[in-house]
């Protein structure tokens, strides 16, 4: 295991950065977070700004791993991944799919702002952009009430020729179990899992089909592994938009899971204007190599991507403050 904690003063560097997102995405703009240098390699502090300081302790397990340990052994060489199409109009949406080389496509729908015909135009638009061929998810992130959600899945389903799952379509484990009996669609669980106060406890095992596990939130590959045994799902490793430092570790749970029997959410460098590394972790024909230890940042993009003082005092601060909590006996 990791050791619990390691002394921020025996890191070899500390790199704040922001990345402008190219279309905004779940209300976000710019992507920042901290690269951090240990003896095992670079490892990536990244919480939402949403994310409170007890919150974002398994953010710095995450980054910490990384930085002291090897990743376990991958069972796979490269992961499947789909393309993230965020609330965009329907003819952007195409673009972003026929682009990305992606034989599937993971659609944001009921976002704020956005109308249930928004939502219907741009799902078409991607099957047509992806072709028949290719699997269509769709994330809501928990917008909808049970009836809604049947609603506008049956709806989304239709327009898609076919959804391969809905992810997170109402905000309770309750509520998806009702979902699920009543719809043909897959359902997969993500915030349910994510933001649960013991991610090894989820009794999501009827709720949901599938998994959306995320190392970046749950501490790391190891915690991560053991989220994906402990729930008895078919998983999906998604990622929190992480610069490609933070993606490898997410790349490497997903190439050591046992059995990986869908596209992984992990294409979203391509989200990001701009990285940390020179070899960006974008997908060529649909995949992504895994990587054995986290790429090197390359010291001009990192330059590049620094921001204000104000904004890495913030990071530096926040850093500390979580680094305190994990650090608590
Ligand atoms: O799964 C993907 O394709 C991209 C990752 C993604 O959607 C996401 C990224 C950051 C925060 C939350 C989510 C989510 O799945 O809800
Ligand atoms: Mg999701």
């Amino acid at each position: 295991m990791a050791p619990a904690t390691i002394d921020l003063a025996e890191l070899d560097a500390v790199r704040v950065y922001a990345l402008p997102m190219r279309n905004k995405f779940r209300g976000v703009t710019v992507r920042r977070g901290v690269l951090l240098s240990g003896p095992a390699g670079w490892g990536e502090f990244c919480p939402f700004e949403d994310y409170d300081d007890a919150q974002s302790v398994p953010w710095l397990r995450a980054a910490l791993e990384a930085c002291t340990e090897e990743w376990p052994e991958p069972v796979r060489d490269r992961i499947p991944v789909n393309c993230t199409v965020p609330a965009v109009p329907a003819e952007k949406a195409a673009a972003i799919v026929a682009a990305s080389g992606c034989g599937t496509a993971k659609v944001k729908i009921a976002e704020p702002g956005q109308s249930p015909g928004d939502d219907v135009e741009r799902v078409a638009a991607v099957r047509d952009a992806l072709g028949p061929g290719g699997a269509i998810r769709v994330d809501a992130n928990a917008a909808w009430d049970v009836e809604t959600a049947i609603t506008r899945i049956r709806e989304l389903d239709k327009a898609a020729g076919g959804l391969e799952y809905a992810e997170q379509p109402c905000p309770t484990i309750d509520e998806l179990a009702v979902v699920r009996r009543r719809v043909d669609v897959r359902i997969a669980a993500d915030e349910s899992i994510r933001r649960a106060e013991d991610p090894l406890r989820v009794a999501v095992a009827g709720a949901a089909d599938v998994a959306i596990i995320k190392a970046t939130p749950l501490g790391g590959v190891r915690r991560a592994l053991r989220v994906a045994e402990a729930c008895g799902l078919p998983c999906v490793v998604s990622s929190a938009v992480e610069s490609s430092v933070g993606l490898a570790a997410q790349v490497a749970l997903a190439g050591s899971l046992p059995e990986l029997p869908f596209a992984c959410g992990l294409g979203t460098v391509a989200l990001l204007d701009g990285d940390v590394v020179a070899d960006s972790l974008l997908p060529v024909d649909g995949h992504l190599p895994v990587l054995r230890r986290p790429p090197v940042p390359d010291p001009a993009r990192v330059a590049a991507a620094t921001p204000p003082a104000d904004v890495q005092r913030y990071w530096l601060d926040r850093l500390r403050r979580v680094h305190d909590l994990l650090a608590k006996p």
